[in-house]
């Protein structure tokens, strides 16, 4: 069986000066080399959460182990480092943190501060540009000078060069077109295959219903769904309580039951397997 990348149990976190809690009584399991997607409305916690997972904070109340560190109310500041170097962490718009005059420079940021030799730091360089897809000849160049695409792979590429057993990204699509969404996603997934667990914040479901193997849906600081996208597209009332939207391949499919399509009863996650199941009940009409 899978070992657990990060466990939680009981947590509870309230930010300083706040009366209410930002998290209650949070418990779950992410297994290593799963693709989680967290979902859920504004305000209901998921960054809180990811913060937590990535020892940038940590709880009130309650217990995590993250990478096989444990975390609670009373870690040293010491010890969340350790746990902050085991993950990484792509914040939103990550490109608005490149700062360095070449690309060189700025992904080898995080690996110069974990004290790695010049020989260490080259290879990471090299190595997390090849993972993020850009020719390691952009070395060179200034992050400035590339596209809004490349500048954020360049910023993905920094966080990788630390090595990271479990990658957090928040919204990483937010502000790119589609083209440069996909092949974004694309790598993210590959990374995933190589290994990596992934941790994704989205509000896109077509993501969630594409990508993840595991959601957990949050509202007002509690876990209310921890389960497989295939189950939470299919709970039609839970997602309306958590006001999301289900992906257009699930939209379809509902649709056409209503009006007596026969199609089977999983949820098409994709479009492509929607479109598969038209064409089986296509063709049983047919033989009928
Ligand atoms: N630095 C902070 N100080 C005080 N309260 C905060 C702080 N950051 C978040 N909160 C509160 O904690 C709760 C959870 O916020 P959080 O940012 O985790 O939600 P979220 O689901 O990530 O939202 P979004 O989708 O908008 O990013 C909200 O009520 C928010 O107002």
């Amino acid at each position: 069986m899978a070992k657990s990348a990060v466990t939680i149990k009981d947590l509870h976190y309230k930010y300083p000066n706040t009366t209410s809690e930002a998290l209650s009584d949070i418990s779950l399991t992410i297994k290593e080399q799963e693709f989680v997607a967290i979902v859920g409305q504004t305000g209901s916690g998921k960054s809180t959460l990811v913060s937590l997972i990535d020892g940038l904070i940590k709880p009130e109340k309650g217990d995590l182990n993250v990478a096989g560190l444990k975390i609670n109310a009373t870690t040293k500041a010491e010890d969340l480092s350790k746990v902050h170097h085991r993950v990484g962490f792509v914040f939103q718009f990550p490109e608005q943190q490149l700062f360095a005059e070449t690309v060189e420079e700025d992904i080898a940021f995080g690996p110069r501060n974990l004290g790695w030799t010049a020989g260490q730091i080259k290879k990471s360089v090299d190595d997390a540009l090849k993972m993020v897809g850009l020719p390691v000849a952009l070395k060179t160049h200034s992050p400035f000078a590339l596209s809004g695409g490349q500048m954020r792979r360049v910023a993905i590429a920094g966080v990788l060069a630390m090595k990271p057993q479990i990658l957090i990204l928040d919204e990483p699509t937010a502000g790119l077109d589609t083209q440069a969404t996909n092949e974004l996603l694309k790598l993210i997934k590959q990374l995933n295959n190589k290994a990596t667990t992934v941790i994704m914040v989205t509000h896109q479901m077509e993501q969630v219903a594409r990508y993840a193997d595991h959601v957990i849906a949050m509202s007002e600081g509690k876990v209310i769904a921890d389960t497989t996208p295939r189950h939470l597209f299919s709970d039609s009332q839970q997602l309306a309580k958590l006001s999301l939207t289900l992906p257009i391949s699930v939209d379809i499919a509902q649709f056409l039951r209503k009006h007596d399509a026969k199609l089977e009863n999983t949820e098409p996650l994709t479009l492509d397997s929607l479109a598969d199941e038209i064409v089986k009940a296509m063709r049983s009409k047919e033989n009928e």
